[in-house]
């Protein structure tokens, strides 16, 4: 006896109303509101005499309206969730953070009013917590290795939502270019070249080189993204943390089928080189699109916080990954500078976030010298900031000089 066929549920000859979508339109209107708000974030020079024909750009991401690069970031990830229907007004957010996003994501639910819980590590600046609350968020603290797996958990319990930045910022980052269009695109390079391009004393309209480190891989590979899309001349550079994971995944693939976890010494560099699962496993645990670098540079945590401290004295309010990007800039100065077809070379970054975060932790000697005892402590890390010192007045490589008089006082 033949089957009958199944009957599909919806009757054919009759259409279907979805349900009423008028919120997300509003909470959308909402979100493009802002984007107007945010304007361009501030391009600055920095010159030193060291090697005079070198231009190291910064756009100060500090500026934008909850104070790091993770605005711009926290609008693409809202913008993402409403476009596909993932947030509704009843719905509570959840998001793993070190912080940054945290604080910016709340202020995103704030503005489209729904509730939202951030699960952050259990060592979270005092800064950071009230710039989160500020906004009207909660906060719950766990573990650092542990807080992906809380904040995915306890949205499934509730029936909220994990908007899980790490996994879906590959699918939230823009990386097109919106022309005159009104309605911009939030994407951090197409900003930072139309601010080269309306410059008239800017001559280097393509910086010869992106510098950036990693935490959930979605501003470097949004930058990378636009670049390669558009064949703009720009070479990404990855400038990794010391003990971080995520140089080997995007320099081999490692640790994308095993743990890395035990790998990881504390405590790093906040909010960037961490995997929240020890795993990276792409659109799911890392945004980070291996084929879009270049270059996998790694540097010594001791020499990105000395580099803190030098950018402190030199009046840049710049926290973790701007140390980082500083002493990597360095080095690819030192290295690039004789060889570049430019009259100038010039090297293109992020201020991500303010020193002013971290002035209990990475700029206060006692924690240095406590929490970074293995690394060398006040000894390593007064070595290091002489050799930055030194190389702004006369040249050379951090990671040559620096790994060569400084490294000797650290354990690892
Ligand atoms: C201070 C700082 N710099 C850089 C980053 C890296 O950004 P992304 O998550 O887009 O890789 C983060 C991210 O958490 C951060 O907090």
């Amino acid at each position: 006896q033949p089957q009958q066929p199944q009957q599909p549920l919806l009757a054919a000859g009759r259409s279907f109303l979805m349900p009423d979508d008028t919120w997300r339109r509003e909470a959308i209107k909402t979100l493009w509101e802002e984007r107007q708000k945010m304007i361009y974030t501030p391009l600055f020079k920095f010159n030193y005499p060291g090697l005079p024909t070198v231009d190291l750009i910064f756009k100060n991401e500090t500026a934008s309206r909850t104070e790091t690069l993770k605005h711009r970031y926290a609008w693409a990830l809202m913008m993402w969730a409403l476009v596909e229907g993932h947030i509704g007004p009843n719905t509570t957010v959840y998001e793993a953070s070190s912080g940054n996003t945290a604080a910016s994501l709340a202020f995103m639910c704030q503005l489209v009013k729904v509730r939202f819980i951030a699960v952050c590590p259990d060592t979270l600046e005092d800064k950071k917590f009230a710039h989160i609350t500020k906004y009207g968020a909660n906060i719950q603290k766990a573990p650092n290795a542990k807080r992906w797996n809380v904040a995915q958990e306890m949205a499934a319990s509730s029936n909220g939502f994990f908007m899980n930045q790490f996994g879906n910022a590959d699918k939230a980052e823009e990386f097109h270019e919106s022309g005159t269009y009104s309605l911009e695109s939030v994407n951090v390079f197409h900003e930072f070249l139309a601010q080269l391009d309306a410059d008239p004393n800017q001559l280097v309209k393509q910086p010869d080189y992106f510098i950036m480190p990693v935490g959930t891989g979605g501003t470097l590979s949004s930058v990378g993204k636009y670049v390669k899309k558009y064949g703009i001349a720009t070479r990404i550079i990855f400038a990794d943390t010391q003990y971080s994971l995520m140089g080997d995944y995007a320099f081999s693939g490692r640790f994308s089928n095993v743990s890395g976890q035990n790998f990881v010494i504390s405590p790093g560099m906040a909010g960037i080189g961490t995997l929240p699962t020890g795993i990276a496993v792409k659109g799911k645990t890392t945004s980070l699109d291996r084929g879009v670098i270049d270059r996998v540079m790694k540097i010594p945590d001791m020499a990105s916080t000395a580099a803190m401290g030098v950018l402190q004295r030199l009046g840049i309010n710049g926290g973790t990954s701007s140390g980082v990007n500083f002493v990597a800039m360095l080095s690819i100065a030192a290295n690039e500078a004789s060889k570049d077809p430019h009259p100038r070379l010039t090297l293109s970054t992020l201020l991500a976030d303010p020193g002013t975060f971290y002035t209990a932790s990475y700029l206060n000697r006692t924690w240095i010298n406590e929490e970074m005892a293995a690394h060398g402590g006040l000894l390593a890390y007064d070595c290091w900031r002489d050799v930055l010192e030194n190389i702004l007045q006369v040249g050379g490589d951090p990671l040559v000089i620096g790994i060569q008089r400084c490294q000797s006082a650290a354990i690892f």
